[in-house]
């Protein structure tokens, strides 16, 4: 894997402004000066229990949500066009249910990025292939079903063929296993290690799941209360890791015996 960086994140923060109906409440520090580069073609893995501003994160690389402070940078992108652009970013939601409209077919959404993009139709090879690519075959057999006639499994592979049928240069998967079975969840991080095998696309896996994290991440970043405590390789962070949260967060993973199905032999 090469080195070269698609988004540098400076030394960014995010502050919320208080809740409530006279904003009453106070504010919360999101993000506290987060500096992390994320590499062309790795899986990075982002790691932390809930709140420590994961999906904050994952909003300000997206655009959805602008820094308090700090920047991010995006790498300029050139496939052998004559104008540089930055690297396009599709995301991957934690309910398939709730993020695919029930009132389209596996066909109509798996086309739609494109047609938001380009204003126009779709070749039907294309989608063929998308819903090829993730396993949905034979694909004749769901082209015309809606999202609440599949599996939890399924839908959540609709939606990474809807992701990457824009060829996007990254795609932030936000907790996309943490609502399917165990080994339904297996067969979705190996179907993106495959995709990234195949096309050397990059992917933000954003989880509270150490374990998940280290089977699928080159590298990992744990965040705990908006900063991040621990960067490293997978190998570092599962066999050589300094900070206590990290210990904290293996030890509920592989501690009092349980068995966790994600963590390789080699840990
Ligand atoms: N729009 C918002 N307005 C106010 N506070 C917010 C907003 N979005 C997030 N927060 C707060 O920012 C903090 C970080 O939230 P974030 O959703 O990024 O955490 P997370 O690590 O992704 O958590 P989870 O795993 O539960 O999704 C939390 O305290 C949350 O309540």
């Amino acid at each position: 894997m090469d080195d070269f960086w698609l988004i540098k994140i400076d030394n960014v923060s995010k502050v919320f402004k208080g809740r409530g109906m006279f904003r009453n409440e106070p504010e919360v520090k999101a993000l506290d000066n987060v500096s992390l580069t994320v590499k062309k073609g790795e899986v990075l893995g982002i790691i932390g229990e809930s709140g420590s501003g994961k999906t904050t994160l994952g909003k300000l690389i997206l655009g959805l949500l602008k820094p308090t402070s700090g920047n991010i940078s995006f790498a300029d992108i050139n496939n052998n066009s004559t104008e540089n652009r930055k690297p396009l970013v599709q995301v991957i939601f934690q309910d398939p249910y709730d993020s695919l409209s029930h009132m389209m077919t596996v066909e109509q959404l798996v086309a739609e990025p494109c047609i938001i993009n380009n204003g126009k139709n779709v070749d039907r090879n294309r989608i063929i292939r998308a819903l090829e690519s993730v396993g949905l075959t034979p694909v004749e057999s769901f082209l015309r079903k809606y999202p609440h006639t599949l599996s939890g499994g399924q839908r959540q592979r609709v939606a990474i063929a809807r992701a990457m049928i824009s060829e996007p240069d990254m795609i932030i998967a936000d907790e996309p296993i943490s609502m399917l079975d165990a080994s339904i969840g297996v067969d979705i991080l190996n179907l993106m290690l495959d995709m990234k095998e195949r096309t050397g696309i990059t992917f933000l896996f954003i989880t509270h799941d150490i374990a998940a994290a280290a089977y699928i991440s080159d590298n990992i970043a744990v965040m705990k209360e908006g900063k991040i405590v621990e960067y490293g390789s997978r190998k570092q962070i599962i066999s050589d890791c300094c900070h206590e949260y990290t210990k904290s967060l293996l030890l509920s993973a592989t501690g009092a015996g349980t068995e966790n199905e994600y963590f390789c032999s080699e840990f």
